[in-house]
């Protein structure tokens, strides 16, 4: 599902700046050869993930859902020189394809990607305090993965969780019984509700929840 009207997207595309030449090719690439290439972060997100990095210029950042590396390298665009991203995805089939591309970008040095299931891998980072955290695989483990990582995230840090709108089932009453679904309505109000956090979800593409540590 399309949230804005497909001119107005192909508008905001045309005036947002460009992907450089290896995002360009990653994103092509995906979608000729990748199965499900709408799960690519795309040239509009991609230049949002890129512009919040740059604001918060982390020197940690984990993701969680690496597909084939898009998400990761617009990310990597803000971390500070001695940063690193550490990136899961339980997909070995995508390393390659992955490592491809960010060994093509001045980033190839400081992304770690751990191919694992995710909460096994997270249950690894004990000692690291995350800037940024971009949650973006199983949407049914949103909720585990938030609790996993936030006593990782430094105050006045940053959780960000992408399809938070699910193509517009969050607010779809026939969706009920759908387990996915369910899971990503209670993972939103379960941000909403906490305390800890503010947050602002953003309905860009397929919505974005962001969440920044007291
Ligand atoms: C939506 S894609 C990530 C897209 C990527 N962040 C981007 O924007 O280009 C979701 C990824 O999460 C991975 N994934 C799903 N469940 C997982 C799990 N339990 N552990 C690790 N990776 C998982 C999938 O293999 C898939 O590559």
């Amino acid at each position: 599902m399309d949230f804005l009207p497909a001119d107005l997207a192909a508008y905001a595309d045309v005036h947002t700046t460009s992907e450089s030449d290896t995002l360009r090719r990653l994103n092509r690439d995906t979608h000729a050869h990748v199965l499900w290439p709408r799960m690519l972060s795309g040239h509009v997100q991609g230049r949002l993930l890129a512009f919040i990095s740059q604001m918060v210029r982390p020197r940690r950042i984990l993701e969680i859902g690496t597909y084939t590396g898009y998400s990761a390298l617009c990310l990597a665009e803000g971390l500070t020189p001695d940063g690193r991203l550490i990136t899961i995805d339980k997909n070995e089939e995508l390393e390659t394809m992955a490592r491809q591309y960010w060994a093509e970008s001045p980033y190839a040095h400081q992304i770690d990607l751990r191919v694992g299931n995710a909460p096994d891998v997270i249950k690894t980072l004990t000692d690291e305090v995350f800037d940024l955290v971009f949650i973006d695989a199983d949407k049914e483990n949103y909720a585990l993965y938030y609790d996993m990582i936030f006593d990782h995230v430094r105050s006045g840090g940053f959780i960000m969780a992408d399809n938070v709108l699910w193509s517009g089932k969050v607010i779809d009453p026939t969706q009920a019984g759908d387990p996915v679904t369910q899971a990503v309505m209670a993972f939103n109000q379960k941000i909403h509700d906490d305390p800890r956090v503010e947050n602002i979800l953003l309905p860009v593409r397929d919505g974005i929840m962001i969440a920044r540590k007291r």
